[in-house]
């Protein structure tokens, strides 16, 4: 093989040139290992930026904070409009199972295909939240860090590995980040909200990850008995998945605990 044909295609290749799943899938090796060493920087950067920080004033960032927000909100529902009807047809069609087994076209499509990877590349900039919270001199609370690393480097890997379920992952992350960020954008702007509002958003992350542990649990199972010859899942995601998605759903549901019904902040203070 010459060195020009296994020379990995480039993050502009993806983005300019009509959508190509080989292509993508050359960009994404290069860029699963790329992920990793981006979510060690991410834990340094935290982790000094917080030190530099310590004595300075906070800067004051909120219309940028808001206008952050408000573009993740945004993105987060044009990707929802654009990849939850694929996920309603498929299980219409071929049932619930079908939806987190089989592909399909959801990564060879040129709409579902780009859309899938632009939200798996859009966990890359989120990490600047935790930024934002470094630079205002927030609390950066363990379940932020953990969720952020963690969530980054599984979405990598999951789409590079063409999982099936990928497609509940994602209908599930974005209608929720819409109405998230959205929240945070308004909270960045200083706009109280009633309490409710953001038991809500707690309600529905957990909710998120209650559905997300379920399939978890019947894919592992359809794994080990091969029920469903073809499933399209690996052992790799679902070790690293059902782990992160059990812990989330504990830290979550302490989170509700702790901020609605002891009514302490977990995120005024360290936990
Ligand atoms: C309702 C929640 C969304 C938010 O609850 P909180 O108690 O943190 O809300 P709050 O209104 O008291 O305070 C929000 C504080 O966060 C600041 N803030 C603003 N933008 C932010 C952002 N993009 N990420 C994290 N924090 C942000 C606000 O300025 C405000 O600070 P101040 O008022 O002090 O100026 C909750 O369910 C939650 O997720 N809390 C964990 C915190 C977190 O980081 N969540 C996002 C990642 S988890 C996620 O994304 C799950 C998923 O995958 O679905």
């Amino acid at each position: 093989m010459s060195a020009q044909t296994s020379q990995a295609a480039s993050l502009s290749d993806v983005l300019t040139k009509p959508w190509n799943l080989d292509q993508t899938d050359s960009y994404m090796s290069t860029f699963v290992p790329l992920s990793y060493k981006i979510m060690v920087g991410y834990l340094i950067t935290i982790y000094f930026g917080q030190k530099l920080m310590a004595h300075r004033k906070p800067f004051d960032l909120q219309n940028t904070l808001a206008l952050w927000n408000f573009g993740f909100s945004l993105f987060s529902g044009i990707a929802a409009y654009k990849l939850i009807p694929e996920l309603v047809s498929v299980f219409m069609k071929d049932g619930f199972v079908a939806s987190y087994c089989q592909n399909e076209t959801y990564y060879t499509d040129p709409s579902t295909g780009f859309w899938g990877w632009a939200f798996v590349m859009s966990k890359a900039p989120e990490l600047g939240d935790t930024m934002f919270l470094v630079l205002r001199k927030k609390p950066v609370i363990f379940m932020h860090w953990y969720h952020h690393a963690l969530t980054f480097v599984y979405a990598v890997v999951t789409y590079s590995e063409h999982q099936a379920w990928a497609r509940w992952s994602l209908a599930l992350n974005l209608a929720v980040h819409t109405i998230m960020y959205f929240y945070f954008a308004v909270r960045a702007l200083n706009i109280q909200t009633p309490r409710p509002v953001a038991k809500f958003i707690t309600t529905i992350q957990i909710v998120q990850f209650v559905i997300s542990c379920y399939i978890f649990g019947h894919l592992v199972f359809i794994k080990s008995a091969n029920s469903v010859p073809g499933c399209a899942v690996s052992w790799n995601v679902l070790s690293i998945g059902g782990l992160m998605y059990i812990s989330y759903l504990f830290l979550f549901a302490k989170f509700f605990y702790k901020a609605y019904i002891q009514k302490r902040s977990p995120t005024k203070k360290n936990e």
